[in-house]
């Protein structure tokens, strides 16, 4: 297995604040990782350190040489003035030729739009259109943040199932990042639950036979997304008995109020966003 990229011990922060702390990251060659964590845990922050858009206040990361990374960020602002065609959008920041382009548009599902301008796209073409340009550097590892903010729940299944082809067809590492706690793409093989820290990581299950499953999403989502079980409680509970509760499900209630519920009892030692005294 080819490690494309690891982060060992990484910290980071923005004037006096602390962001991310002894977070430790990997992603091998082929594999689907996906970073869940509520609002401002620091996903964004580990990815722009993984691209190198920020410095670690400590740590180190090391990439395999040469590594080609096609990034999408969360933000990408565009002058609404500027008369931009979809086109002309994927030659940003270096143009490529018309056959690539076209190639991969028709990949991501976006032919008709070649000469559409950029603006009046949808949400959902929008981020097809951004992962076409991340598409045209060749990447072994993609990394897409928040890629189906916006979506309905068809728009998001039809998204990662074209990330499952990509990586399928094309051998592609995936990183994505999503504030969805309880809904993630059933094709991860790892899930990282970050909240300044890594509090766990696990597999997915899909819970297609779940009455919970069928009630949120139906039956028509082809199993793309599944609901997320964690490994263990959050309890972090190191001193007595293992910590695990296999069966606890997070469909409806993970989120800050568990994470404060568990910190408070439990994890005075081990959870850098609560210092101990
Ligand atoms: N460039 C920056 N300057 C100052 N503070 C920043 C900067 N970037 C991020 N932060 C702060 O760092 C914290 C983590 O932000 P980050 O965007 O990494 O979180 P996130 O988990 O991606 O959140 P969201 O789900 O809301 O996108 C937030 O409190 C944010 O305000």
């Amino acid at each position: 297995m080819t490690r494309l990229i690891e982060g060992r011990g990484l910290a980071a922060g923005f004037g006096g604040t602390d962001v991310l702390s002894g977070v430790d990251f990997h992603i091998d060659a082929g594999e689907i990782v996906t970073i869940v964590g509520p609002n401002g845990s620091g996903k964004s922050t580990l990815m722009r350190l993984l691209v190198g858009a920020v410095r670690p206040r400590s740590g180190t990361i090391t990439r395999a040489p040469g590594l080609r990374l096609g990034y999408v960020p969360q933000k990408l602002s565009i002058d609404p003035t500027l008369p931009l065609t979809v086109t002309r959008f994927l030659d940003l920041p270096r143009p490529s030729p018309r056959a690539k382009k076209a190639a991969m548009m028709e990949r991501c599902g976006i032919t008709d739009l070649t000469h559409h301008p950029m603006t009046g796209l949808s949400g959902g073409q929008y981020q097809r259109v951004l992962l076409a340009r991340a598409l045209l550097v060749q990447p072994q590892l993609l990394m897409l943040d928040e890629a189906t903010q916006g979506m309905d729940q068809r728009g998001s299944a039809g998204f990662y199932a074209l990330i499952e082809e990509l990586r399928r067809d094309l051998g592609l590492a995936v990183l994505m990042v999503s504030h969805e706690l309880h809904v993630v793409m059933s094709a991860s093989d790892r899930v990282i639950c970050l909240n300044g820290h890594v509090c766990c990581e696990g597999t997915p299950e899909i819970v297609r036979s779940a009455p919970e499953y069928r009630a949120l999403f139906g039956t028509g989502t082809q199993g793309t997304l599944a609901l997320y079980r964690h490994e263990h409680d959050h309890s972090h509970d190191h001193a007595g008995g293992d910590g695990h509760d296999h069966g606890h499900d997070h469909a409806h209630h993970h989120g800050q109020g568990h994470h404060a519920h568990a910190h408070a009892h439990a994890d005075k030692h081990a959870d850098p966003a609560e210092p101990a005294e």
